[in-house]
């Protein structure tokens, strides 16, 4: 079988990610090769006391800028070392290793850049951390799209038990109080011809149906409770009915999430963080995967955070499930992505 080669960033070494990150990948070693970027002495050592069976090689970032990817056997997984600058303790943060985390992000980047890997799937980090360490950071979104210089992402997460339910964010890691001023006609114009380019480029779906929430309570109650659904949002909307994008709303969010409106959807637009990732953290939390879309690569990450409490009781403890879906979907989006540029 034709393996993707996909870069699997493993997140914050004292978090759960290198744990979910090995066991996943060796899981799917049959159906996809993971390259893991992190701390190969880290990531050895919790590999063998995971399992004695499981086998991981590492090779230098040099060695891989110069001479590509090792055939390593399947029964093999493939490590880019990141090295940690210091000692990592399970549960334990420390502002010394952020920059560490970052890197592997960098090379990740790089490699699907220039075509080595086929998706990127990102294990959780603590966003903290990397403050801490002297880089402003608000997510993976963010720093996905400044470093590969892309003017507008869209965060979408996807799972739950209703069929097909992604929830896509007209904001992402923002605070409240700045979330209203950031909507604005052309920042949901962007946001809607970048959710229909990638659910029809990547998750093959000829025309996407979106939902658009409200911003308000009762999406603005006509006015009475806000105008920015009459001002902003609803002539988005209209102008994206104008250029062929079926998005409808806004809607009132605290009722749109039932079976009669999403079974006629494709994804729902909210428009901030904690609108709409809580409905699907709760339809799904552990099997749903975070997706950027609007990136020139294909980037997939897990439903969760660095569990640090989990982490700091030892192995055994974190469910690697959302990583495993996050995985495999970045994996068939490659295939689409691929069938759709055989095929225009
Ligand atoms: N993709 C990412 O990088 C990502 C995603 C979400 C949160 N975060 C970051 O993670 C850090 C911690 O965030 P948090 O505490 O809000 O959320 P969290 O997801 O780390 O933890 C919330 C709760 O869920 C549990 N949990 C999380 N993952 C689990 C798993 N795989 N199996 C079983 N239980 C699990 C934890 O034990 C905890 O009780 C923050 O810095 C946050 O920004 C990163
Ligand atoms: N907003 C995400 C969530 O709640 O799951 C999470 O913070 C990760 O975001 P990035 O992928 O941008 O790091």
């Amino acid at each position: 079988m034709n393996r993707p080669i996909i870069a699997l960033t493993c997140g914050e070494p004292a978090g759960i990610g290198p744990e979910i990150s090995l066991r996943a990948a060796w899981e799917l070693r049959d159906e996809v090769r993971c390259v893991l970027l992190g701390d190969a002495a880290l990531l050895a050592q919790t590999a063998y006391d995971i399992d004695r069976q499981m086998r991981v090689a590492a090779i230098s970032i040099q060695a891989w800028r110069n001479t590509g990817l090792p055939n390593f056997p399947a029964d093999c997984l493939c490590v880019i070392d990141c090295p940690a600058a210091e000692p990592v303790r399970a549960g334990q943060l420390d502002a010394r290793n952020g920059r560490a985390v970052l890197q592997t992000l960098d090379m990740a980047v790089e490699g699907a850049l220039n075509g080595a890997f086929a998706a990127i799937v990102t294990a959780p980090l603590q966003k903290s951390v990397i403050n801490d360490a002297g880089v402003a950071f608000t997510g993976h979104t963010e720093y996905l799209a400044d470093v590969t210089k892309t003017p507008q992402v869209v965060m979408m997460l996807a799972g739950g038990d209703a069929p097909h339910l992604r929830v896509a964010l007209a904001t992402t890691h923002l605070a409240l109080k700045d979330v209203p001023a950031a909507i604005t006609a052309e920042s949901l114009a962007r946001t809607l011809d970048i959710i229909q380019a990638d659910l029809q480029g990547k998750f093959g779906i000829a025309r996407p149906r979106i939902l658009v929430t409200g911003l308000n309570p009762h999406a603005g109650e006509n006015g009475y409770l806000g105008r920015e659904e009459i001002e902003v949002i609803a002539p988005a909307l209209q102008a994206a009915q104008q250029r062929g994008i079926d998005a409808r709303g806004p809607y009132p969010a605290d009722t749109l999430f039932q079976p009669k409106y999403l079974e006629d959807a494709d994804c729902v637009l909210a428009m901030y963080h904690d609108q709409g990732l809580p409905v699907l953290k709760f339809a799904s939390f552990g099997h749903g995967i975070n997706i950027t879309l609007g990136l020139p690569l294909i980037r997939t990450s897990v439903d969760h955070g660095t569990a640090l409490d989990l982490a700091a009781r030892g192995l055994g403890h974190a469910d690697h499930g959302s990583m495993m879906v996050a995985i495999r979907a970045a994996a068939e989006m490659a295939r689409k992505q691929k069938d759709a540029q055989a095929s225009p």
